[in-house]
């Protein structure tokens, strides 16, 4: 058994990070992608980027970036891993030799057997960490659940499996212990693009109570 580490995805004031960081949350993400309802600027991600305490972690997450805004974000930001969420090929993305995970749009015509994901996660020989999602035409943030029984038979630690997609309060418990790290964004806002510092303390109450001591 595990104890179930939180990413959330989308923070975009300074009492969202603030919060975070006092709930036990591991890791928080800035959406760095212009057509997203949860998107910074660089220059607002800059900003917030100093008001992340020592010990969260930055995961900062774009959809087919350019090589020069890639490395804006590592000059300006120097997040802790950028997570690729588009269709970055594997070459793309370690040509930075920096960490990232790869998101892994799950139910994309490509992606739809346990084999397809197989293949797709070879690619990516030095991803750090794989996120699993649920496939959306807006690529994430949507709110979806995948079928996490495609990741049976997956030949893939679970240290590198972090998973995503529709997950809140509700029914989190089935993950909790069971996977090293999972992603939330919608689930714990009260607007789109605004999270609820109440549901945010109260999905990690629920995470920290479930938790092996
Ligand atoms: O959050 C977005 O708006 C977004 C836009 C484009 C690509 C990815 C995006 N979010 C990715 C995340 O890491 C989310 O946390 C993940 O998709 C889960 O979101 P949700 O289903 O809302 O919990």
């Amino acid at each position: 058994m595990l104890k179930t580490k939180v990413k959330i995805c989308g923070l975009r004031r300074e009492e969202e990070i603030m919060l975070a960081a006092q709930l036990g949350v591991e890791a928080i993400g800035f959406v760095l992608y212009p057509k997203s309802k949860r998107a910074l600027s660089l220059a607002q991600a800059a900003q917030l980027r100093r008001t992340i305490p020592a010990g969260l972690k930055l995961v900062v997450l774009m959809v087919n970036p350019s090589v020069k805004e890639v490395q804006d974000v590592i000059a300006q930001l120097a997040p802790d891993i950028i997570q690729f969420h588009g269709d970055e090929s594997g070459a793309f993305c370690e040509q930075f030799h920096y960490p990232y995970w790869r998101a892994v749009r799950v139910g994309a015509p490509y992606l739809q057997t346990t084999a397809d994901l197989q293949h797709y996660i070879h690619q990516y020989p030095h991803a750090q960490k794989f996120l699993f999602d649920a496939y959306s035409a807006c690529f994430g943030g949507a709110g979806i659940r995948f079928d996490l029984s495609l990741l049976d038979g997956l030949h893939l630690p679970v240290e590198h499996i972090v998973i995503a997609g529709g997950i809140h309060e509700g029914n989190v418990d089935e993950l909790l212990n069971n996977y090293d790290f999972i992603d939330l964004s919608s689930g714990v806002e009260e607007s789109p693009g605004v999270k609820s510092l109440d549901k945010m303390k109260s999905f990690m109450q629920k995470v920290n109570q479930k938790s092996i001591k």
